[in-house]
């Protein structure tokens, strides 16, 4: 098994991926002035509640994608504690199967890029992520496999509990899915602007980039708060709650440095075809590990 970690802005999202298919996900609070210590109790705990007696958990490797440099440290820290090993961090060095169209790929949130490097491999191009977290994020990946950049939007969350707080009428409302785009009481107007909201603005800015980009795009969401929206949405796509941890996994495969079985030298990488994209892995039926696993985590 490897562990995949992705810290987000709200999140840390840990992961137990076995042959490329997530068996588990786990979620800590992001807290910026938390030490590797304070990390590894946490994870400690984690680990220990899912441990089965006959099979212990064991990571093989890690990988993380972090756009929270304040604990990137202590969590590659914690990553080596659980393998023994350096994990693979994500960044624009790294083999991810594209090639960066923007102004300083750099810059790019990494969880944006493990996104996009998950559709291309495993959708139709060009393919459009769109990330709803503490921000909602688009990316653009084109036909020809260049991440062409996309869009930073206020997440639906963030911007509901900045009307709260800036708002002196407004108040701090609970998430949940609009019933129409016209709301009779001041709840329901907000949760109308936030959630249908956040659809309009997938539908409209897809719209917009297809027209940019000449042709229609594969269309995949992901993220924390994608279930209130994704039904709301009209422009056809595909749900993937696990994308970005599927995404770790593929950057694993690509980057983790294999056990040498012949005296020649150089690195050796995970499965790839001739084009240096990792091969495409097709849904399978669910072992009931994993289906016990998911259930437990939700
Ligand atoms: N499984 C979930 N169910 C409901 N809300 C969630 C879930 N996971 C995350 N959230 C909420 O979604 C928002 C963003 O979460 P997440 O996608 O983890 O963001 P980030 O990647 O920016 O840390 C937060 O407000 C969080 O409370
Ligand atoms: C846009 C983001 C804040 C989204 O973070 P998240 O909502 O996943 O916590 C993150 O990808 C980021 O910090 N990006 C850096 C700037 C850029 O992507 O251009
Ligand atoms: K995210």
């Amino acid at each position: 098994m490897i562990l995949a970690i992705d810290i987000g802005n709200t999140t840390v999202a840990l992961g137990g991926i076995r042959d490329g298919r997530v068996c588990f996900v786990a979620r800590m609070d992001t807290v910026r002035t938390r030490t590797a210590a304070e990390y590894r109790a946490e994870m400690d705990k984690i680990f220990a509640h899912r441990r089965h007696p006959e099979r212990p958990m064991r990571f093989e490797g890690a990988v993380l994608t972090s756009v929270v440099p304040q604990i990137t440290g202590a969590l590659a820290e914690c990553a080596r504690h659980y393998t023994g090993k350096k994990p693979v961090i994500v960044s624009p060095d790294i083999r991810t199967g594209l090639t960066m169209g923007v102004d300083e790929p750099g810059s790019v949130g990494k969880d944006r890029l493990v996104d996009a490097a998950y559709a291309a491999a495993n959708f139709p191009l060009p393919v459009v992520t769109v990330d709803l977290g503490t921000a909602t994020t688009f990316n653009v990946v084109d036909e020809d496999r260049v991440f062409r950049g996309g869009v930073i939007c206020p997440g639906l969350s963030t911007g509901l509990r900045a009307l709260g707080e800036r708002c002196a009428q407004l108040p701090q409302v609970h998430l949940g899915s609009p019933k129409s785009a016209i709301g009779t009481n001041t709840e329901k107007c907000m949760l109308s602007g936030s959630v249908m909201g956040t659809a309009v603005l997938i539908d409209g800015m897809v719209q917009r980039i297809e027209e940019e980009l000449g042709r229609p795009a594969t269309l995949v969401v992901t993220g924390g708060l994608a279930k209130y929206v994704t039904p709301l949405c009209r422009h056809p796509l595909t749900y993937d709650p696990e994308l970005l941890m599927k995404g770790l996994a593929l950057l694993y495969q690509l980057n983790a440095q294999q056990p040498q079985h012949h005296s020649a030298g150089g690195r050796h990488y995970g499965p790839q075809n001739q084009h240096g994209r990792a091969r495409q892995r097709y849904p399978r039926k669910r072992t009931r590990c994993e289906r016990a696993d998911e259930a437990r985590t939700g």
